[in-house]
């Protein structure tokens, strides 16, 4: 599979470039970032170190170069707001391009909705959350079918009503407590750094099952329509993937807590 990853000289970029190529899957990975310096200090460093596929520095108008493109570029690896005019420049240049992109980039699922309503084709634009999940997971060692869908961040929404063996509600309020107590630590160190070494290595995993396409069950943010009584939002969802983006979006059966903080979870 063929991985173009903007923002690739930035925190996320340049661990998930590192994650692509130790991995043992022939990834052809391609750089990107503002300035060719950065991105080729990062591929003479990586080359080394290749498993199998390649590595290589390109610049901003290589966005279509992949298979599939990572968003992970950033005005700041924590302030938000600034985004949405780097998702449209972006997305001007992928006319006539049709792989899929993985948008990392924060706020991620309004992001998502963005460029997947400018592509029109929301199969194609999937959102990374799986971070929330893989919170949880730390949460409840040994727990089966441990996912967290809705809003990625502070409103995400922990399913219970899967997890086995069952979570009594004691152990259900101090895993609650940890993924959302995580979230807010981790924002109130005001480190200047996002989680780099989890999004790295959840995104790798996610492409290694894109190129699978072998119908495994993760989670990510898609533009719904109708799907959990949502529509034009978008939002974290069981999915299905594929190399060319959503396969499939599964409708659970949520207890009526779960669904109804996932309805109010996008804002
Ligand atoms: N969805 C998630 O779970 C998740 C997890 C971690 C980080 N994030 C988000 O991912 C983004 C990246 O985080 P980071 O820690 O790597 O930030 P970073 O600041 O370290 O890296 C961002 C990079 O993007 C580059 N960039 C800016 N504008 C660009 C453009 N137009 N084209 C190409 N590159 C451009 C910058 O030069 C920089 O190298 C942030 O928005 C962060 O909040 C999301």
């Amino acid at each position: 599979m063929r991985v173009a990853i903007t923002g690739g000289a930035g925190g996320v970029g340049s661990a998930l470039a590192y994650t692509l190529v130790t991995r043992p899957e022939p990834f052809d990975v391609v750089l990107i970032d503002r300035g060719l310096e950065r991105v080729t200090s990062h591929v003479m460093d990586l080359e080394l170190l290749l498993e199998a596929g390649g590595v290589r520095a390109g610049s901003c108008p290589d966005v279509t170069d992949g298979d599939v493109l990572v968003i992970c570029a950033s005005a700041s690896p924590t302030r938000a707001a600034d985004n949405a005019p780097i998702i449209d420049e972006i997305a001007g240049r992928l006319s006539g391009w049709d792989g899929a992109v993985l948008v990392v980039t924060n706020p991620v699922d309004a992001l998502t909705a963005r460029l997947a309503r400018t592509l029109g084709d929301r199969r194609r634009v999937l959102g990374y959350t799986l971070n929330d999940t893989l919170r949880l997971r730390a949460a409840l060692p040994g727990g089966k079918d441990v996912w967290v869908l809705g809003e990625h961040g502070d409103a995400a929404v922990p399913i219970f009503s899967r997890v086995h063996p069952p979570v009594d509600e004691a152990r259900r309020t101090d895993a609650r407590a940890f993924v959302r107590g995580w979230y807010r630590r981790h924002v109130a160190l005001d480190a200047g750094r996002s989680s780099t070494w989890t999004s790295a290595t959840g995104i790798a995993r996610m492409l290694a099952a894109m190129a699978r396409d072998d119908g495994e069950q993760w989670v990510a943010s898609v533009l719904l329509d109708g799907e959990y009584g949502l529509r034009d939002v978008a939002t974290g969802v069981p999915v299905t993937i594929g190399p060319r983006g959503l396969v499939a979006i599964q409708e659970w059966e949520l207890a009526p807590d779960e669904l109804a903080a996932l309805q109010t979870s996008p804002r």
